[in-house]
C-alpha cells in the first residue's frame, strides 16, 4: 500500500530539518520521503490533500492504565494512598474480563482521536488489552503490573503471569505490541520479590517499568521500611542494571538524579496526575540538565482525567517555569520532543517518534486553520501552548488509518462507549 499527502507541512522532530514541505510518501508500514515531490514512476495508491494541516509524528504516552478509563471522575480530590487502597483497588477487584476490554477499549479510543499512536500500559488481563490493541491498529507497550502484597504462592502466580504474557506478546500485531516486566513499585512489593522480576527481566532480556518516588510519604515509608530512599533501595536490588522506565520520580535527591543519569534509568513524568493527587512537581529541569531521558505520560484517567496528551506537553511547559520563576526552563521544543521522540527512545522504540525515511508511519495531522492557530508565526509554540487533542483529525499507525477526519476506522466507537457505561454502571451497583 503507498499513501501520498500532498501539499502538507511536516513537523518531523528531527532537529536537523525541523519542518519540510510538499509531499509525504507512506510504502507499507513505512515513511519513505518527507517533503520535496515524489518521483515521477511512484505511484500512489492512496492521494491525499494536506493543505491546512500541520502533519508531525504520533504522540508517545509512556505512563498509564488503559481499564481505568471507566473509573473517571470516580474518586476524586484525594491523596495517592487513600484513593488507592480504599477506592481504586476494591473497585478494581471486581473488574471482570469485560470491564478491562470497555475499559481499555475506551482509553485506545480517546488516544486514537487525540493523536497518542503509542501508549505504555500496565495493569492485570493483560491478554485482553493486548486483544484490544491488536484490534485497534495502535502501538503499545504492555505489562502486567503485580502487586506483591499477597501469599507467596500468589506472587509466583503472578509473576508466572507476568512472565508467560511478557514472553508470548513481545513482537505481536505485526511488530507493534513489545512487553516489559512490572513490579508495580517499592511500596508493594517485597525486595526479594522485586530481585525475581529483575532475574526475569534478564533472563527474557526485556526492560523493566515501575512506580517509584510518586510521594514524599512513600519515600519516608521507604527510609522506614528498607533503610534508603527508593533510588537507593532500588539499586541495590539490581533493578537499574537492567534498561528501566520509572513512572513519577517525583521526589529526588541531586544524589538520586546523578545515580538515574549513571545507568541511564528513564523517567516518564506525569505532571497531570502528580497535581490532581497532590504528589508534587517531579524535578524536571534538573533531570534534563543531568542527561536523563524524561518522556511524558498521563497516568489513568482516574488520576487525570482525560489522555489528553498535549495537556500533559503543556503542563510540562508551564509547571516547571512556574515553580522555578524562569521563563527559560522546559522550552516548548523541549516539551514537545518529551511527548514524541524522547518518549519513543524512553520506551526503547527506535523507529518512531519522528518523521524520516525509514521511520514506522505514526503520523498525526492537526488543523491548523482554527483561530486558536492564526497566524502561523511559530507552529511549535501553538502544539505545545494553543493546541488540544480536539485538533487532531487524522492518525495514521504503522502506515494504517485509525482516524480519517475524525472518524475511527478500526473501531465502533458508540458501542463502545455505551458498553464502558454500562460497565461503570455494573461495578458500581
Ligand atoms: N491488580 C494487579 C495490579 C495492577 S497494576 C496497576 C495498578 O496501578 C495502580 N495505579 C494507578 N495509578 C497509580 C499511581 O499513580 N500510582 C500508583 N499506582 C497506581 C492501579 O490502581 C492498579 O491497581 C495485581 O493485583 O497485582
Ligand atoms: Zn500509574
Amino acid at each position: 500500500m503507498r499513501i501520498r499527502i500532498k501539499d502538507g507541512l511536516y513537523l518531523t522532530m528531527d532537529e536537523q530539518n525541523l519542518y519540510a514541505s510538499g509531499d509525504l510518501l507512506i510504502e507499507d508500514d513505512r515513511i519513505i520521503q518527507v517533503g520535496g515531490q515524489a518521483p515521477e514512476d511512484w505511484q500512489a495508491d492512496e492521494t491525499i490533500s494536506g493543505k491546512g494541516k500541520l502533519f508531525m509524528p504520533g504522540l508517545v504516552n509512556t505512563h498509564g492504565h488503559t481499564p481505568m478509563s471507566l473509573l473517571r471522575g470516580y474518586a476524586d480530590d484525594l491523596a495517592l494512598q487513600v484513593w488507592l487502597e480504599d477506592h481504586m483497588w476494591p473497585m478494581e477487584a471486581k473488574y471482570t474480563e469485560q470491564d478491562v476490554r470497555y475499559g481499555s477499549l475506551l482509553s485506545i479510543v480517546e488516544m486514537i482521536k487525540g493523536g497518542t499512536t503509542t501508549f505504555v500500559d500496565m495493569y492485570d488481563h493483560t491478554e485482553v488489552i493486548a486483544a484490544a490493541v491488536e484490534e485497534s491498529g495502535m502501538r503499545a507497550v504492555l505489562t502486567r503490573g503485580v502487586i506483591g502484597l499477597c501469599s507467596k504462592e500468589e506472587q509466583q502466580a503472578k509473576l508466572q503471569h507476568a512472565v508467560n504474557f511478557a514472553k508470548e506478546w513481545h513482537g505481536k500485531a505485526d511488530g507493534r505490541i513489545t512487553t516489559m516486566l512490572s513490579p508495580h513499585a517499592p511500596y508493594t512489593c517485597p525486595p526479594d520479590y522485586i530481585e525475581q522480576f529483575v532475574e526475569a527481566s534478564r533472563d527474557l532480556n526485556l526492560p523493566i517499568h515501575t512506580h517509584m518516588s510518586e510521594t514524599i510519604k512513600e519515600v519516608e515509608q521507604n527510609v522506614k521500611d528498607y533503610g534508603a530512599r527508593p533510588v537507593e533501595h532500588l539499586l541495590k536490588l539490581g533493578v537499574f542494571d537492567r534498561p528501566c522506565l520509572l513512572a513519577h520520580a517525583v521526589h529526588l535527591t541531586d544524589e538520586e538524579i546523578s545515580i538515574l543519569a549513571e545507568y541511564d534509568v528513564r523517567v516518564s513524568h506525569n505532571p497531570g496526575s502528580n497535581l490532581k493527587l497532590a504528589s508534587g512537581i517531579a524535578r524536571v529541569p534538573e533531570l534534563l540538565r543531568a542527561g536523563v531521558k524524561v518522556s511524558l505520560g498521563t497516568d489513568s484517567s482516574a488520576s487525570n482525567n482525560n489522555l489528553d496528551m498535549f495537556e500533559e506537553i503543556r503542563l510540562a511547559a508551564l509547571l516547571h517555569k512556574g515553580v522555578t520563576y524562569d521563563p527559560t526552563v522546559v522550552p516548548a521544543l523541549t516539551a514537545l520532543r518529551m511527548g514524541t521522540i524522547a518518549g519513543a527512545e524512553s520506551i526503547w522504540l527506535d523507529e518512531v517518534g519522528l518523521l524520516k525515511p525509514g521511520c514506522k508511519a505514526d503520523i498525526i495531522a492537526i488543523d491548523i486553520d482554527q483561530p486558536h492557530m492564526i497566524p502561523h508565526t511559530d507552529l511549535v509554540s501553538h502544539i505545545v501552548y494553543s493546541a488540544s487533542q480536539h485538533d487532531v483529525t487524522d492518525v495514521w499507525v504503522d502506515g494504517r488509518q485509525l482516524l480519517k477526519n475524525r472518524a475511527l476506522t478500526t473501531l465502533d466507537e458508540e458501542q463502545i462507549r455505551w458498553e464502558a457505561a454500562r460497565c461503570f454502571e455494573r461495578l458500581n451497583g
